[in-house]
């Protein structure tokens, strides 16, 4: 990991009209997160965590606080985003779909299908190349939309709960394609999920944030060494610490929420 900032966050609050008055959905988040970072966001349900993520995209607005992302290279988007819900285009191939950020970007066709195959071998997909997603199952379709994320080279990538929709031997199979392209390309990247197995086995710090209001609880930093194997660190002495410190804090604010 870089030792530069990529995303600062000073206190960042976020206030919604609601019928009996307003609901405070975030409160003074600050948070640095740093070049090629891997850095996920878990919460009790209702914390905030999308909310935090719309406001880093750009699509929401916060209503008070600093969000500043640093951008290195301005010929890039600032931002991908990958959705729980699959976001391609049914009548766009497998291929059209991973180079659709780039067409918008008026990179040449030839260009853009060479850097787009790269992403699709990746993720293993090369023969369905020409295929459109009425053709693939749900993991596949959403293998293409975490293609489609990286091959936009963008800044920093987020991602909100991007296999929250799989099965569990999908989900670990695109956790595992996950883990490799990050460690290829060691994209910035904002990583929202409800599972701390998830969370631990991907991230280098995780933010824990505290429900009704949203805030930061804690950031812990995932000592586990890198390239991991997903299967392997679950078995290590320093998952378990780690899983228990996380779920003892995450305990709390459930519970509280539950009240
Ligand atoms: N557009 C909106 N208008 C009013 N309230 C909103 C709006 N969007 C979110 N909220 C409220 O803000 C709070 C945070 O919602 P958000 O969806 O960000 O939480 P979350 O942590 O992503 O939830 P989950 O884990 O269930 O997906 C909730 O109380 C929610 O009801």
């Amino acid at each position: 990991m870089n030792n530069h900032n990529r995303i600062l966050l000073k206190n960042v609050s976020k206030i919604f009209p609601a019928p009996s008055g307003t609901v405070t959905a975030l409160k003074d988040i600050s948070a640095e997160i740093k070049e090629n970072e891997f850095f996920s966001i878990v919460g009790p349900s209702g914390c905030g965590k999308t909310t935090l993520l719309r406001i880093l995209a750009g699509l929401s607005e916060a209503s008070s606080g600093n969000i500043t992302i640093t951008a290195a290279n301005n010929d890039r988007p600032v931002n991908s985003m990958v959705f729980q819900e699959q976001s391609i285009f049914p009548w766009m191939t497998v291929l059209d779909n991973v180079g659709y950020g780039l067409r918008m970007r008026g990179i040449p066709k030839k260009e853009r299908d060479q850097i787009a195959k790269r992403y699709i071998e990746m993720i293993g997909l090369i023969r369905f190349i020409n295929s459109y997603p009425n053709q693939l199952s749900g993991g596949m379709k959403q293998r293409v939309s975490v293609a489609r994320a990286f091959a936009n080279d963008p800044e920093i990538l987020l991602m909100d709960e991007p296999f929250g929709a799989l099965d569990e031997q999908n989900r670990i199979i695109l956790q595992e394609e996950l883990l490799r392209i990050w460690e290829t390309t060691q994209k910035t990247t904002v990583f929202i999920t409800h599972s701390l197995d998830e969370a631990i086995c991907l991230s280098d710090r995780i933010l824990i944030m505290t429900a009704n209001p949203g805030t930061v609880k804690e950031i812990i930093t995932v000592d586990l060494p890198r390239p991991r194997d997903i299967i392997a660190i679950r078995t290590t002495t320093e998952y378990n610490q780690i899983f228990q410190t996380v779920w003892s804090m995450l305990r709390e604010e459930v519970l509280k929420r539950n009240e």
